[in-house]
């Protein structure tokens, strides 16, 4: 846990960077945060590595005070990944991602071996260990970043704006890498952003700062989309906020319709429908195809594809965009074994968003 108890930051021109923050971190969570330029969040993150000293107020790493752990243990403890990777220009990969250890005394070829682990951890193989980071792509060297950062193995992250030096594509790429790896290792992760998409896409909890330092409002990013605390706040997360909500609520319990199917290698499908779905021998759907134009001939390549939407865990959110990708109007949904469980129409879709809404509403 990062417990940040009444702390304060007045640069030496008298410039208010922080003001009396005093927000947790929980252990084994990412918290975000998030707000416009210049509201303080850098300085923030760098006040819990002492890369900048607080006026006021304490800065506890597991309820120790963080200005009086030496700065060795506190690198050991700490992984801290920046925008563009931050990472050594001259040297290798692998010597980037083992500086830490080898300043913890840690054994070369031990360090090194880990060293391959956490190149595979982050997607990368042992064909890049040699190179040098102009020889990697923005997204490559980001994952480096990760990887040198996870290094010592260390209880916390800071992370200042890891993925913002990367296109939209691999920026998505990346977060979805790093959720998977944070499923398995749950660091305590501190991450900034500006960005309120990847701030809603990564945070358990969001601290949305506004300017001079000041928090105005710290929340699961369900509870901060439901009820933003004032106009500043439904402002920062922008007319999309009643669709990235949708992104939160569970279809579980909707009964899907049940749209027939086409199995590849059948000679012909039922009539009767525009669109059906076609599946494997497996009972997994694949996507949609039009009765009157399959065969025994018809092959995967020939149907629209859709992804199916899980039935147990899917959301609100991904439901509507299937429905909206199709090319009849309709989502697939599958069981947790990836079978078929049926469809759902956009109609029935916006329906049942609009009667949870209601619901929400007079449950308030
Ligand atoms: N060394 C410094 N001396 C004086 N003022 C500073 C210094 N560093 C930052 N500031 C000011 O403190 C405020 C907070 O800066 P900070 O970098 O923490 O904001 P930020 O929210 O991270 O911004 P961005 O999203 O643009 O990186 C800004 O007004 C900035 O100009």
């Amino acid at each position: 846990m990062i417990e940040f108890s009444d702390v304060t930051k007045v640069y030496d021109d008298g410039t208010t960077a922080v003001d009396d923050l005093s927000i947790t971190a929980p252990t084994g969570k990412i918290t975000v945060l998030v707000g416009p330029s210049g509201c303080g969040k850098t300085t923030t993150l760098r006040m819990v590595n002492r890369l900048i000293e607080p006026t006021r107020g304490k800065i506890l790493l597991g309820g120790e005070d963080s200005g009086e752990i030496d700065r060795i243990q506190m690198r050991r403890r700490i992984g801290y990944v920046i925008q563009n990777a931050g990472l050594f220009p001259h040297q290798t990969v692998v010597d980037n991602i083992c500086a830490v250890p080898y300043l913890n005394g840690v054994k070369r070829g031990e360090a090194r071996r880990r060293a391959q682990e956490l190149l595979t951890l982050v997607g990368l193989d042992e064909t890049y260990a040699k190179r040098y980071p102009w020889q990697l792509s923005g997204g490559q060297q980001q994952r480096v970043g990760v990887a040198r950062a996870l290094a010592a193995d260390p209880p916390y992250m800071l992370m200042d704006e890891p993925f913002s030096a990367v296109d939209p594509i691999v920026r998505k790429q990346l977060q979805q890498e790093f959720l998977r790896i944070q499923g398995d290792l749950a660091k305590t992760i501190l991450m900034v952003t500006h960005d309120i998409d990847e701030a809603l896409r990564l945070g358990d909890q969001i601290v949305v700062f506004s300017e001079g330092g000041v928090v105005a409002q710290s929340g699961s990013p369900a509870e901060i989309l439901a009820r933003p605390a004032n106009r500043f706040v439904a402002d920062f997360l922008g007319a999309s906020r009643g669709y990235h909500a949708l992104g939160f609520e569970t279809i579980r319990g909707l009964d899907p319709q049940q749209t027939p199917t086409f199995t590849l290698g059948e000679p012909s499908a039922p009539a009767g429908e525009p669109w059906i779905v076609a599946i494997d021998h497996d009972h997994r759907p694949l996507g949609w195809v039009q009765p009157g134009r399959v065969s025994d001939r018809t092959r995967a390549d020939d149907v629209q594809t859709a992804t199916a939407v899980s039935l147990d865990s899917g959301s609100r959110r991904e439901l509507l965009d299937a429905a909206l990708a199709s090319p009849g109007g309709s989502a697939i949904l599958a069981h947790d074994d990836g079978t078929y469980a049926g469809t759902v129409h956009l109609d029935e879709v916006i329906r049942s968003a609009v009667d949870a809404l209601g619901e929400e509403r007079a449950a308030r």
